[in-house]
């Protein structure tokens, strides 16, 4: 059965129809043509003559064009988003909420859709694509059942007057995506601004533009008002010029810590890492090595809290190396679209030379490559342009080196030995960066301990890198400021206010 893709091409039907049974596109088949900016309620085209090339990762070839955005279309899309905002923020968090789960629904609805347009536009693996989806539906759901939820305190005072305070809507917020999670990152951010009373003007990474383009569909389809949910694509200029807007009151922004440091304005930053996982000797060890895998290699390693800086107790480091580097041979790379692939394409090729540019540096400074860390040729003909690499584990690390010290951003583990639990804290903690960190023992009161200890916003015992929309997620240090996610965030959206309310009469301390 194939359904319909309005707004897309596929190269032939002939092609589609090869595809899995439920499969609407095949990789290297499909060419977008519609406008990827979105306000008032419409697709709408960028600026007159500039057009950037869009590639699928998987098949280096142009998947679509973006028309980036200037100082007049960021405007507009402003605008747009203060009109939705004037109704939108005096609804009751009810009437919010029922926007929010319809728009839940239809996401549930084009799941594959949504899904197979992730894959197409980012490289990452068609199972590891699903589950973003969910990730934003879920988020999308929780945040509507939060909206109703949104109070303030009261204050009793002497004499029968009291006082108050409401959570309040910002305004305007904008939103600034990353390549990484491109449709789970838009739902991220909207779903806590929108039931919190604020419209949103979403920019995604220019190189993954496609699917915040969908949401912006889906929540006008589920009754959002005309620019309540706008994007606006482009670079660092339409980035910039959306951040420095005088009428944004809030920027959210996921990327990279030098990017966050040029951001200003109340904001939240979910920035990079280069965070620690911690296994003790007491490690199940089948356990530990799964959590290393899904500390490295989900989404081709490009996931801002991988556990990159593996650090394993002495005595069983020479069997946690041989399983890991067992396993991570054994992880089938390809076809981001087939079923079977666990490990697709990086997301341009430029990023491709990057990331093997830092397995080099590694060596040079007298890492031993442990297997992987090379370009990787599918032997599929349409894959051939794509940007794979295999994924690589690296040995022989120490502290100092770039491989340890640097995020990579990219299938590349770095294993170290520790002796023991002090030494490793100390090693551990030893970074300006803090997203997250993870231990694995059995020993229940050590992994509070060591957790206590490690300066990391999201800390995981004995798994890693599991992200449950109810949960705070975010950093310490220069990983980040604020929270994504769980009800800390209705926070970062609101501003409290106090009413004081008088009930009996004016005391004049200025007359006698
Ligand atoms: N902490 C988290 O939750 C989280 C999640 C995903 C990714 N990341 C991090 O993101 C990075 C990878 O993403 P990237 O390469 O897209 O990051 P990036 O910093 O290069 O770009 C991020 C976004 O910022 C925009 N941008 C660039 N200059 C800007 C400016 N002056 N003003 C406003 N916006 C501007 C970009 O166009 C893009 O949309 C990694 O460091 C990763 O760890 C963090
Ligand atoms: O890449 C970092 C973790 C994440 C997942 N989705 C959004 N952020």
């Amino acid at each position: 059965m194939l359904r319909r893709l309005s707004h897309y091409h596929r190269g032939t039907a002939a092609a589609a129809r090869l595809s899995a049974a439920f499969r609407c596109v095949s990789t290297g088949s499909l060419t977008i043509t519609e406008p990827l900016n979105f306000w008032a309620g419409q697709r709408k085209p960028g600026q007159k003559g500039h057009k950037e090339h869009v590639y699928e990762p998987a098949t280096g070839r142009i998947l679509c064009h973006l028309e980036p955005c200037g100082a007049a279309e960021v405007n507009q899309a402003v605008e747009a988003a203060k009109k939705a905002f004037i109704n939108w923020s005096k609804l009751s968090g009810m009437e919010r909420g029922r926007v929010m789960i319809e728009a839940a629904h239809l996401i549930e609805g084009k799941r594959e859709e949504i899904a197979e347009m992730e894959v197409v536009n980012n490289g990452k693996s068609i199972t590891e694509a699903r589950l973003d989806v969910d990730s934003a539906r879920l988020c999308i759901e929780y945040y509507a059942g939060l909206a109703s939820t949104l109070a303030g305190q009261h204050v009793q005072l002497p004499g029968g007057s009291f006082a108050y305070t409401c959570r309040e809507p910002l305004g305007v917020c904008a939103g600034i995506g990353a390549w990484n999670y491109p449709f789970q990152i838009a739902a991220w951010k909207s779903a806590p601004a929108l039931a919190c009373g604020n419209s949103m003007v979403f920019k995604p990474s220019p190189v993954t533009p496609v699917t915040a383009a969908m949401l912006a569909e889906i929540y006008a389809k589920a009754g959002a008002p005309e620019g309540l949910f706008n994007v606006v694509q482009g670079g660092q200029e339409t980035g910039s010029l959306l951040c420095q807007h005088p009428d944004v009151a809030k920027v959210s922004f996921t990327g990279s810590v030098p990017t966050g440091r040029k951001v200003l304005k109340p904001v939240t930053l979910e920035l990079g890492g280069k965070s620690p996982l911690l296994i003790f000797k007491d490690s199940d060890l089948e356990n530990a090595v799964k959590g290393a895998l899904m500390a490295n290699f989900l989404s081709q390693g490009q996931v801002c809290s991988n556990g990159t800086r593996v650090f394993v107790q002495r005595d069983i480091f020479p069997e946690f190396v041989s399983e890991v580097v067992k396993r991570t041979q054994a992880i089938e790379i390809g076809d981001p679209l087939l079923e079977s692939t666990r490990m697709g394409a990086l997301v341009s090729r430029s990023h491709l030379h990057k990331v093997l540019g830092f397995v080099e540096q590694a060596k040079k400074e007298g890492a031993t490559v442990l297997c992987g860390g090379e370009p990787f040729v599918p032997s599929h003909p349409k894959l051939r342009g794509g940007f794979y690499m295999t994924p690589c584990v690296l040995g022989d690390c120490r502290d100092e080196m770039t491989c340890v010290k640097e995020e990579i951003f990219g299938p590349v583990m770095s294993v170290l030995s520790f002796e023991t639990e002090e030494e490793v804290l100390r090693r551990a903690n030893d970074t300006t960066m803090g997203l997250a960190a993870g231990v694995f023992t059995r020993d229940v009161r050590r992994a509070h301990r060591v957790v206590e200890q490690l300066k990391a916003g999201s800390c995981f015992i004995n798994n890693y890198n599991i992200t449950p929309v109810e949960v705070p997620f975010g950093g310490f240090k220069t990983s980040g400021i604020g929270r994504e996610n769980g009800q800390v965030t209705l926070e970062y959206y609101t501003q409290l206010k106090t009413v004081y309310v008088e009930m009996g009469d004016v005391e004049n301390c200025t007359l006698d």
